[in-house]
């Protein structure tokens, strides 16, 4: 991965509190895996940005190294990777996704 391409990922997730990596927008999702994400963060009510990956191949290519994680979403939280659909709907189902979402905004 360019060294450029990194610093924009690292400036993405590090100045957003939570950041989601997409298929579409969070307005017009392209996959179901990307809507039922963005679904549960609209539901949790706290701001986030997001990235949509069909509109950039490097990005899309490059996040695959960057979280060693193959598929999209990509969630990050305060800087770090959480997850896909799957590991984002445990978690959620779980409680855990609200508490992990509201210490990274209280920090
Ligand atoms: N089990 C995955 C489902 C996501 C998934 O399979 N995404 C595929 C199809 S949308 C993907 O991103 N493939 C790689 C690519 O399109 O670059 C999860 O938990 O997020």
């Amino acid at each position: 991965m360019s060294p450029i391409l990194q610093t924009k990922i690292e400036s993405q997730i590090q100045n957003n509190k939570i950041f989601l990596y997409i298929k579409g927008t969070p307005q017009q999702p392209q996959c179901g895996f990307s809507a039922a994400v963005v679904q549960v963060f609209n539901a949790l009510g706290q701001p986030y940005e997001s990235a949509n990956i069909l509109e950039d191949n490097d990005l899309r290519q490059g996040l695959k190294e960057f979280s060693s994680w193959p598929t999209f979403p990509q969630v990050y939280i305060d800087g770090e990777f959480i997850g896909g659909c799957d590991i984002v709907m445990e978690l959620n189902n779980r409680g855990e996704l609200a508490q992990i979402v509201q210490e990274a905004v209280a920090k």
